[in-house]
Order: structure tokens, then sequence, then C-alpha cells
């Protein structure tokens, strides 16, 4: 297993910076999803990290190892692409052995074991001898993982494997995908732009903009506490709710709030801030209750999952998103109560995380 260290790197195409003087390290063994935006530079990093491109400046080393100018067949890096090389005259095991049989130190038995091993976490074991062609689009890149991990390279890279295939077998897919990684131990880079996909698979996420890499979290933290503006926007559906905060003497006041609440950290400046609240962490009630403020219901919408998505109009025109279990008496136009729970508002200042709230001063 090896850490990848990317050391100041960017990349420029002409004029155009795709990645931006980037320090990282995703962890050995461990499975990073890069999430972003398209064109943040995701496919441009993994590239670079295959060997298919070359920093412009900086380095990217696989543990202590510099692979500087290393072409990508001397880096030992196995991949998995949106649309990968498959041989559809090649059964499904004679696909998975391609790799392997260039490997001259595997003994033939060597090689069976392993496509057996990999056969079996991806129960694919009764498609041994199926062609490629006789594969639904699910099924065809489960067989491209398998190839790409059968080789035990250090460092496995996933280029949006799931894009082109449909619903049902995408869950499958990463199920497999789950199993396979925690069974073998590589390190996995995995690119996608879809937020569900990296929460499931990821160890780590690595949420990019722009050529950078604005946070480096654990799924489940990435989500809670988001650093900028830009993360709770981006993760969650629907994303955070934004709205104008002001600091005073008695603490920071929000439109959502009764009373002004206490941040659990000292904010500097005296003056304009944004609060942040995921949609979960607001309750909607169609009577008044303590700590509660009033807001005009906009519209009421159910989601797939049984969940109610309400858009709210406070004071200060703010809409905010509800999302909640409970079916609510109310039709769009009445005046219904929104309370914020205050382990879920989260102070922003320039776009930048600052403080959250910790609870209502009286
Ligand atoms: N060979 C190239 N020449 C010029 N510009 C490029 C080249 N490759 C990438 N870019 C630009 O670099 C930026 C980052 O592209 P990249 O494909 O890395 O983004 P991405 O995050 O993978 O996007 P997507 O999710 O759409 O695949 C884009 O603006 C793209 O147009």
């Amino acid at each position: 297993m090896v850490k990848i260290v990317i050391d100041k790197v960017t990349k420029r195409f002409g004029p155009f910076t795709a990645i931006d003087a980037m320090d990282a390290v995703f962890d050995d063994g461990a499975v990073t999803c890069l999430l972003g935006p398209s064109g943040c530079g995701k496919t441009t990093l993994m590239r670079m990290i295959v060997g298919l491109e070359q920093p412009t400046v900086g380095r990217i080393f696989f543990g202590d190892r510099d692979m500087s100018g290393l072409p990508p067949r001397k880096r030992n890096v196995g991949m998995v692409f949106q649309y990968p090389v498959m041989y559809q005259t090649l059964s499904v095991e004679e696909n998975i052995a391609l790799p392997l049989t260039q490997d001259r130190s595997l003994s033939a038995q060597e090689r069976d074991k392993r496509i057996d091993e990999v056969l079996d976490i991806l129960d694919m074991r009764d498609k041994r001898k199926l062609f490629i062609g006789d594969l639904d689009a699910g099924s065809r890149q489960k067989v491209a993982v398998g190839r790409a991990v059968a080789r035990r390279s250090d460092i496995v890279l996933f280029d949006e494997p799931t894009t082109n295939v449909e619903v049902q077998a995408k869950l499958l897919l990463i199920r497999a995908f789950k199993l396979v990684t925690q069974r073998l131990k590589q390190t996995i880079v995995y690119v996608t732009h879809d937020q569900t996909e990296a929460m499931t698979l990821a160890d780590c996420v690595a949420l990019m903009r722009d050529g950078r890499i604005i946070q480096y979290d654990r799924p489940a933290d990435l989500y809670a506490t988001p650093a900028t503006e830009f993360a709770g926007w981006f993760l969650g559906n629907p994303g955070m709710n934004f709205m104008p905060a002001r600091k005073t003497a008695a603490g920071i006041e929000t439109p959502l709030t009764a009373a002004p609440v206490a941040a659990d950290a000292e904010v500097s400046g005296n003056g304009t801030l944004t609060a942040g609240i995921r949609p979960e962490h607001v309750r909607l009630g169609a009577t008044a209750a303590p700590g509660a403020v009033p807001g005009v219901l906009k519209d009421l919408s159910v989601t797939i999952a049984g969940r109610f998505i309400a858009n709210v109009r406070i004071e200060g025109d703010t809409i905010v998103k509800v999302k909640t279990d409970e079916a609510i008496a109310a039709r769009p136009g009445d005046t219904v109560y929104l309370a914020a729970d205050p382990a879920g508002l989260s102070f922003y200042s320039d776009g930048n995380r600052v403080a959250a709230a910790v609870r209502q001063s009286q």
C-alpha cells in the first residue's frame, strides 16, 4: 500500500490553470473520492496521477517515490474509465486475465487464483465463461473493476465508472465495489460528481473547486461541518440554507432564531455574517412554538423517500428549505412556524466557516 502525495502541483493548459498549486495526501489503503462540479479539475488530477499528463509545476509521489517523468506503464496503477476498453470476443475470465498474462512472474496457478478471487468478490463466478457482449453495462463495469484490481497494483483509479450504468445496476456495482476495496485494501482514487456515490464509497472526500481541494474530510464530517458556503451548498439535496446574520453584543442574530445565539468560537469583527443551516435541522410547525419564527409557506412537495420539502418565506424575504418526515396541516399562503436546531447552525464570513451556534441565549 502506498499513499499518494500531491506536492504543490499546478497544471496549465496554455493560459488556463486547471490545477492550482495543489497540496494533498491521499491515504494508503483508503478510498478517496474526488468530488466537484464539472470542470473543477478532477480528471486532470487523475491523469497526472496515472502519468497521462505531467504537472506544469510540482511533483507527485507514491509513498516516497517521485513519479516525475515516469510514463504510465512504469507507475503500476490500475485504472477504470467511464468507457473501459473491453474485448467483446473474449470471455469474462479472459478479460480479467489480460493484464495478468503480461506479468511473467505470475504462474498460471497464481493467475487462476486471482481471477477466482475477484470473481468471487464481485459475485460473478457464474458469468466466468460468458462473453463481454452478453453482459449488461453494469456487469461489464464489474469486469472492468475486476481487471483493474486483479493486478494487485498499489493504486487503482476510477474515473466516473458508473456514469453509463442504469440506476439499479449502479447500486449493485457500488456494493460490489465496496466489497472489493474492503477486501483488497488498495489505495483508491475515485472521481465522481455524484455526491451520493462519494458519500457511500469514500473513506475521505476531496471536495474540489476551480483546480483546488477546498476540503478533505470524512464524508459525515464534510456534510455536518462544511468549511465553506460552497461545500454547504454543493452537498445535500437540497443544499444548506443561507441567510444574513449579524454579530451583536447579545450574540448572533439570524432571521431564523427568535433570540440571539451564542457562537462556539470568537467571531472577529462586528457586523455581517452569513448563517447556514441544513434543511433537516429546521423544524416546521403549523402553530407557534417557543423559539420558533413565523413565515409563509410557499410550497410543499413530497420526495422519493416520502419526506416533505417545504419552502418557507421568512423575515427579510429569505426562503428557507425545510426537510421533514411529518405531514403538516398547512397550505401555500398559510402562516407556519420554523424552529432552528442550534446544533445545526453555522456561521460564515467571506464564504468561510468561522463558528457554530451552541445554544439559545436568553
Ligand atoms: N487538454 C486540455 N486542453 C485544454 N484544456 C483542458 C484540457 N484538459 C482539460 N482542460 C480544461 O481543464 C478544466 C478541468 O477539466 P477536467 O476534465 O479535469 O474537469 P473535471 O472536473 O474532470 O470535469 P468533468 O466532471 O466535466 O469531467 C476544464 O476547464 C477543461 O476544459
